[in-house]
């Protein structure tokens, strides 16, 4: 989860000579920082280095990354007509071809060693950026928009859930492994919304993709979405720390679960940590089709060490 980046000294030294988008358009780059993350980490997959915000391009939408804020949209999308100016489709192997060369690279470079995933951002997080112009807290603007006129809501979306599609096929046809669809910031909604305004498109896109490779269905932030997530599709349920594994697994049934330790337990006293690995590991009761990971990304204050030490921790710990 958000494997490389800052908290490893290799990357913040790349990042003193180029920009974080600078680095997501050179393929090379990216396949060095991937794989560094592997190899730092000791991890059983690599995931391609990229950004859910690089669809927004394609789709017409200007975006930066900030130094202190994070993303931001140039003009975001505040009205019904402005729904106009998102491209209708995309070609992600022209316009994405980048991202595409960087799949291709970082698997090279991998030689078969651990598997590649790609990723996209889901269309509820990407519309939340789109709309809000960056991250926020009440995601007001989102639902105002989306409870003013559900018709361009629900045409924000499918334009949105056509170009995550087409980037997804083009990960995977250039090599990825599994995918990943990330969203992130969709916990913002209580599940009768995410029902009407959100999982039939997220639907769409793993009816797309069918069963060509395991896909990974992340959200974060309210455990009672799980469920209809896990209605919308994908063979692996990504878990937060918000929800006890156990009976959250339990109650989805018959499908793979990944998670979900506290991030910041990484900023714990190492015993502390080992000892919420423990629990994760327990909660899962060895039951076949848990992936150990955490319930999100890791942040820029880890210590490396401290990252490496679970990882060997949590092989030792399973091994047994
Ligand atoms: C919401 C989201 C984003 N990006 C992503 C998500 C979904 C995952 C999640 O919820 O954590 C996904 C993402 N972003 C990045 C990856 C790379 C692959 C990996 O995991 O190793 C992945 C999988 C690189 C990145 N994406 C970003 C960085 C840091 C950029 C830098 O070098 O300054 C990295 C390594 C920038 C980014 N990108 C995004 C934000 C909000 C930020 C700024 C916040 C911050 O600076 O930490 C949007």
């Amino acid at each position: 989860m958000r494997q490389a980046g800052r908290y490893q000294p290799s990357y913040r030294a790349i990042r003193e000579k180029v920009s974080f988008l600078e680095l997501c358009h050179d393929p090379d780059l990216c396949a060095q920082v991937a794989l560094r993350a592997v190899d730092d980490l000791g991890v059983d997959a690599a995931i391609v280095f990229a950004d859910i915000l690089l669809v927004l391009e394609p789709l017409g939408i200007g975006f930066e990354f900030t130094k202190d804020d994070g993303p931001r949209i140039e003009r975001p999308v505040r009205l019904a007509s402005d729904v106009d100016r998102v491209s209708p489709s995309i070609d992600a192997n022209a316009s994405l071809g980048y991202v595409m060369e960087s799949v291709r690279r970082t698997k090279k470079a991998l030689a078969g060693r651990v598997p590649l995933i790609g990723f996209s951002g889901a269309p509820f997080t990407l519309a939340s950026y789109v709309i809000e112009g960056g991250g926020s807290r009440e995601y007001s603007q989102t639902k105002r928009f989306m409870y003013a006129d559900e018709g361009a809501w629900h045409e924000l979306m499918k334009r949105l859930s056509g170009a995550i599609t087409s980037y997804l096929v083009a990960q995977i046809d250039a090599g990825a492994e599994a995918i990943q669809l990330f969203d992130s910031w969709v916990g913002a909604l209580g599940p009768d919304d995410y029902a009407r305004y959100v999982q039939p498109h997220v639907a769409s896109i793993f009816a797309a993709l069918g069963d060509r490779v395991p896909a990974i269905h992340f959200g974060t932030g309210n455990p009672a979405l799980y469920p209809l997530m896990k209605q919308a599709g994908g063979h692996v349920i990504g878990l937060d720390q918000r929800c006890e594994l156990g009976s959250t697994w339990r109650a989805l049934g018959d499908v793979a679960v990944q998670g979900n330790m506290d991030p910041i337990a990484l900023l714990a006293p190492r015993e502390v940590m080992i000892e919420k690995a423990n629990a994760v590991l327990r909660a899962a009761g060895g039951r076949p089709g848990h992936v150990f990971n955490l319930g999100h990304g890791v942040v820029p204050q880890v210590d490396l060490a401290q990252a490496r030490a679970l990882v060997d921790h949590v092989h030792e710990a399973s091994s047994r």
